[in-house]
């Protein structure tokens, strides 16, 4: 198998390969058009050909940022446009391509690669594991009243509210600048999620595939004007359902929730990307009004350094771990002493006896803080050698706020 990085002259083919493999062709019908794959950069594709020059599979990466715990945005490589002809499955060209891909995020530097994964049962084999996990509140308008501080809050009709925030009512692309520039500040402070790259929100990619309604954005500005959240939205068929809501803090979260949960003439909203343990449920007065579904996994994390991985991310407790970490797709198998002190992380080989012992892609799982180790103790997925390793690696491990990604890529 040939795998080799496409140029402007084989970005055809790529894309042609790429429509065949997956069947469908994910457009995002919004405003504008708004074509997912015009955001890849041919340089950062990967084209595999049979030996007599049949392109047969494809694989990218996009450069991201990554927020890790502790508020430390790190570049990672998101992997997207996976595919391999249905003629030619199962037959290891995924794995050459992911292994040609690893090598290659390695020699950039980096320590980290992300993904969404199209099956669950795909990436695991590839040192990949699910870090962070996302939701769908649906809230029947009748039972959404809120009994949350108003704090910073609007009123749930457009306009300046007690407290003078305000919302107003825009079209995305009235505002395109100002997203970009909310979205930035809420996903720096936000462990799991990525940064957007301008050229992004030029092409409104970063989008699933929605329905053609028209959107609108509720723009959250404070006391001063500054806009510091939106919820984007759409309505169809009496149901309002939220794409995003990016609040720069809770206050801005309950304000913009407050608003959408008072429209008029919907008879329910339905918030599509809720983080785990989201306090909005808490703080609807009826506590039984918000059904969660479509819980689901959506960033896949594969460490490429674990030293560099486990030093980069903040840390809020002091303590002392033994990791004994397997690498079977890279074929490699260190043993770490990982220590916290005063939030910072030192990690250094050890020959000292292991208190835990896990497979790299369970240490994606719970590096983000989004799993606790001991539920994966508890899975058999990881090993823990003497009583109290997996209650010490919950609460070192755990972030100051679920982790939560809710771009689409
Ligand atoms: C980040 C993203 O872009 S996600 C999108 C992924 N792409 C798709 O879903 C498009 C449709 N599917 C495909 O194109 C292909 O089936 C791919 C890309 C998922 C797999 O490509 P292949 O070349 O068949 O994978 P490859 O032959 O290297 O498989 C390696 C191993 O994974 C297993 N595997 C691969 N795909 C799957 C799957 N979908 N479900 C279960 N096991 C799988 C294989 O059985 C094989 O196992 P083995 O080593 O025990 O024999």
């Amino acid at each position: 198998m040939d795998i080799r990085t496409t140029t402007d002259e084989d970005f055809d083919a790529f894309v042609g390969t790429v429509h065949a493999a997956f069947g469908h062709f994910p457009e995002t019908p919004v405003e504008g058009g708004g074509l997912w794959w015009s955001a890849l950069e041919a340089e950062r594709c990967l084209l595999a050909r049979t030996a007599d020059g049949r392109p047969v599979g494809t694989a990218a990466t996009y450069p991201f940022e990554l927020t890790l715990p502790g508020e430390r945005p790190v570049p990672v490589s998101g992997v997207t446009a996976v595919g391999v002809l249905p003629s030619h499955r199962r037959q290891g060209v995924l794995s050459s391509m992911m292994r040609h891909q690893l090598e290659e995020v390695r020699a950039r530097g980096e320590f980290l690669s992300v993904l969404l994964a199209s099956e669950a049962l795909i990436y695991r084999r590839f040192g990949y594991g699910p870090a962070t996990h996302t939701s769908r509140l649906t809230v029947p308008r009748h039972r959404a009243a809120l009994d949350a501080p108003r704090g910073g809050a609007v009123t749930g009709a457009p306009g300046a509210g007690p407290d003078g925030g305000s919302v107003e009512i825009l079209r995305g692309a009235e505002c395109r600048e100002l997203l970009e520039e909310v979205y930035d500040r809420y996903r720096r402070t936000q462990p799991g999620a990525l940064s957007r790259p301008h050229r992004w929100w030029a092409l409104r990619a970063g989008q699933p595939p929605v329905s053609p309604a028209p959107r609108y954005v509720a723009v959250h500005r404070d006391t001063d004007g500054v806009p510091d959240g939106y919820a984007s939205y759409s309505i169809e068929s009496g149901t309002l359902t939220v794409d995003e809501t990016i609040a720069t803090d809770d206050a801005v979260f309950t304000a913009l929730a407050r608003f959408v949960l008072g429209h008029d003439l919907v008879s329910q909203v339905v918030f599509k990307h809720v983080p785990p343990g989201h306090p909005l449920r808490w703080q609807l007065a009826d506590l039984r009004a918000g059904e969660v579904s479509g819980d689901t996994d959506w960033l896949w994390v594969r460490l490429l350094d674990v030293p560099r991985a486990l030093t980069a991310r903040g840390w809020s407790l002091d303590g002392e771990l033994v990791l004994d970490v397997q690498d079977p797709f890279l074929g490699e198998h260190d043993r770490h002493l990982l220590t916290v002190r005063d939030g910072k992380a030192d990690c250094v080989p050890t020959d000292r006896d292991p208190d835990l012992s896990l497979d790299i892609s369970d240490l994606g799982s719970v590096y983000l803080g989004g799993t606790a180790p001991s539920t994966l103790v508890r899975a058999g997925h990881i090993r823990a050698h003497r009583p109290g390793a997996a209650a010490l690696a919950d609460a070192l491990f755990r972030a100051e706020r679920a982790p939560h990604c809710l771009h689409w890529f």
